[in-house]
C-alpha cells in the first residue's frame, strides 16, 4: 500500500526536507487566493522550493491543483450540501482541504477512498488546524456514503445554474456564452474547456523537419502526430520525462505552442529581412515563430514590460539558435518609451486579455476574471493598438491578436482603433497570402479559432494595414 500522509507538524517545508504534494497543492491554492500572481507564478514558485519522496508526486500536484481549479464550482455545491457553515464563513484553507479532498474522492480513481479521506485529515493539522479535523473528516465520509452530487439545479428550468453547477463556470461565463452560442454549444465549449490539453509543439524549422522531430519525440513520449492545420505543428501525450529534458527540446528543435497561437505567427506574415515589433514578447513562443518564417534574418524586436519576461526569452532563443532578436523593456501604455523605436513592417500587439480562448491551461482564469475586467482591458487594448500604430511603416501591418472570444476583446477593439486611425484598414487579403490561416477567416477579414469547433485553443487576430 502507498503511504500518502507524513506526521503532522506545522514547520515550513525546507529544500532539504521531502514534501507532501498534498501540502504543496494546498500551499499553491492558498497563494492563488491572495495575489495577483498567475497560476504559472505561484507553482513555479512553490515547485522550485520543495523535493519529493517520489517522482510522480510532481506530478500530482499538478494534477490536485489544476482539478480543483477545474471543477471548483462543482465540488464547492457538495461541500455546501454536507456542511452547516456556509462557504463564506469556511476558513479558507480548509475550504481548499475539503476541495482537494474531495476531488480525489470523485475524480481520481487510483486514490483509494480511504487515502484520500485520511491526508485531507492529517493536512488540516499539518495546517493547524487540528480543531476542523473532525469537520473534514465527517464531510468526506458523508460525501462517500452518499456518492454522486447533490441533485443539480435542472437544466430545463435554469440552464445557466444547470452548468455553473456541472461544468464547474461562473455564472457570468455561462449566461454570455449561452446568449451568443446557444446552450449546445455552450456545453461543448465548457467540456472543451475542463480537458487537460495535450502537449502541441511547433517545430523549429531553422534546426529540423517536422518528421525528423516526430521521430524523435516517439522515442519519449506516446500518440505522436502531425498537426491538423499549423504546417509545422506535432502533437504528443504521456511524455516519458518533462518536456524540457527531452532530447529534441535540449537540440532546440521545438517550441510548445498551441496550433492556434502558431496560426497568429503565420497570419502575421513577416519576411526575411524585414523589421518587426512583437510588442508583448512574453516569453517568446511567436517571437521563436517570426524569426523561424524570416529565416533568422533581419531585425526583431522583442519588447514587454517584465524584464523577467525578456531575460527568459533571451536564452530560450539561443536554445532556439535564433540571433536576430534584441529584446527591449517597454511599457506600449506610455508611448514615450516607444519614441525611439523606429517604424516596422509588422508590428505584432499579442495584447494581455481575459484568456477565455485558454482556460482549460488556465483553469484558475475562471475565478480570477470578472466581466467588469473585459472594459478595463479592452481599454489598454485599445491604448496600444493607437500607440503602436505610429511605429507602422506604410503599407506595414498591424496584427493584433487575443487569446480571448469575447467580442468585448474582438470585433469592438478594432473597431474602436479604426475610427481612430482612418489611416488603417483591415487587410482582406489574409485568405490568400496565407492559405492556412483561410479556413478560420470571416468576411471582414477577422480570424477566429473557437475551442470546441476547432480542436485548439480560442484566438481572435486581425492584420491592419497602414495606408493600404
Ligand atoms: C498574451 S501575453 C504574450 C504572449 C507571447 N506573445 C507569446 O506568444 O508567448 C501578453 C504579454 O503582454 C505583456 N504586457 C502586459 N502589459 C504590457 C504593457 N503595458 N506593455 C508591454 N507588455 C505588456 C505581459 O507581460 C505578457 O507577457
Amino acid at each position: 500500500m502507498r503511504k500518502f500522509h507524513r506526521p503532522a507538524d506545522n514547520r515550513r517545508p525546507t529544500a532539504a526536507r521531502k514534501s507532501d504534494p498534498r501540502a504543496v497543492a494546498l500551499r499553491i491554492l492558498t497563494a492563488l487566493e491572495k495575489g495577483h500572481r498567475t497560476l504559472d507564478q505561484v507553482a513555479d514558485e512553490a515547485l522550485a522550493r520543495v523535493s519529493f519522496p517520489e517522482k510522480r508526486d510532481r506530478a500530482l500536484v499538478t494534477t490536485l491543483v489544476y482539478g480543483v481549479l477545474r471543477w471548483r464550482n462543482t465540488l464547492d455545491y457538495t461541500i455546501v450540501h454536507f456542511s452547516r457553515t456556509p462557504l463564506q464563513r469556511m476558513d479558507p484553507a480548509v475550504l481548499n482541504i475539503l476541495r482537494l479532498g474531495l476531488f480525489q474522492l470523485r475524480f481520481l480513481d487510483r486514490i483509494p477512498d480511504f487515502a484520500a479521506i485520511n491526508s485531507s485529515v492529517d493536512l488540516s493539522k499539518q495546517a493547524g488546524l487540528g480543531r476542523l479535523s473532525g469537520f473534514v473528516n465527517g464531510l468526506l465520509r458523508s460525501s462517500t456514503r452518499h456518492p454522486g452530487e447533490p441533485d443539480p439545479p435542472d437544466m430545463d428550468k435554469d440552464p445557466v445554474q444547470a452548468l455553473c453547477v456541472t461544468k464547474s463556470f461562473p455564472e457570468w461565463m455561462i449566461r454570455r456564452w449561452i446568449a451568443r452560442f446557444g446552450i449546445e454549444e455552450t456545453v461543448q465549449l465548457c467540456d472543451f474547456l475542463n480537458t487537460v490539453p495535450p502537449i502541441t509543439v511547433r517545430v523549429n524549422g531553422l534546426r529540423a523537419a517536422p518528421e525528423q522531430v516526430a521521430a524523435s519525440l516517439a522515442q519519449e513520449a506516446a500518440g505522436v502526430t502531425p498537426g491538423r492545420h499549423a504546417p509545422e505543428a506535432v502533437s504528443f501525450s504521456s511524455p516519458k520525462v518533462p518536456v524540457h529534458e527531452m532530447t529534441a527540446f535540449g537540440a532546440g528543435w521545438f517550441q510548445v505552442q498551441d496550433e492556434a497561437a502558431q496560426l497568429i505567427g503565420l497570419l502575421t506574415d513577416p519576411r526575411p529581412g524585414q523589421r518587426v515589433l512583437d510588442a508583448c514578447a512574453g516569453l517568446g513562443g511567436k517571437t521563436g515563430h517570426l524569426a523561424r518564417l524570416m529565416e533568422n534574418q533581419g531585425r526583431i524586436v522583442a519588447a514587454d514590460r517584465d524584464t523577467a519576461k525578456l531575460e527568459r526569452l533571451a536564452g530560450e532563443m539561443t536554445r532556439l539558435g535564433i540571433t536576430n532578436v534584441r529584446p527591449m523593456t517597454l511599457d506600449m501604455l506610455v508611448p514615450e518609451q516607444l519614441k525611439d523605436a523606429g517604424g516596422f513592417d509588422r508590428v505584432l500587439a499579442d495584447c494581455p486579455c481575459s484568456g477565455t480562448g485558454v482556460i482549460r491551461r488556465n483553469p484558475d482564469t475562471k475565478w480570477r476574471l470578472s466581466e467588469q475586467d473585459l472594459a478595463r482591458l479592452q481599454n489598454d487594448q485599445i491604448a496600444m493598438l493607437t500607440n503602436l500604430a505610429d511605429h507602422v511603416r506604410d503599407g506595414g501591418l498591424l496584427v493584433y491578436a487575443v487569446c480571448s472570444m469575447e467580442p468585448e476583446e474582438n470585433d469592438a477593439v478594432v473597431q474602436s482603433f479604426l475610427k481612430r486611425r482612418p489611416d488603417f484598414a483591415i487587410d482582406t487579403g489574409v485568405a490568400a497570402d496565407v492559405p492556412a490561416v483561410a479556413g478560420f477567416t470571416d468576411d471582414p477579414g477577422f480570424f477566429r479559432t473557437f475551442p470546441w469547433r476547432h480542436g485548439m485553443d480560442g484566438f481572435f487576430g486581425v492584420r491592419l494595414k497602414k495606408n493600404g
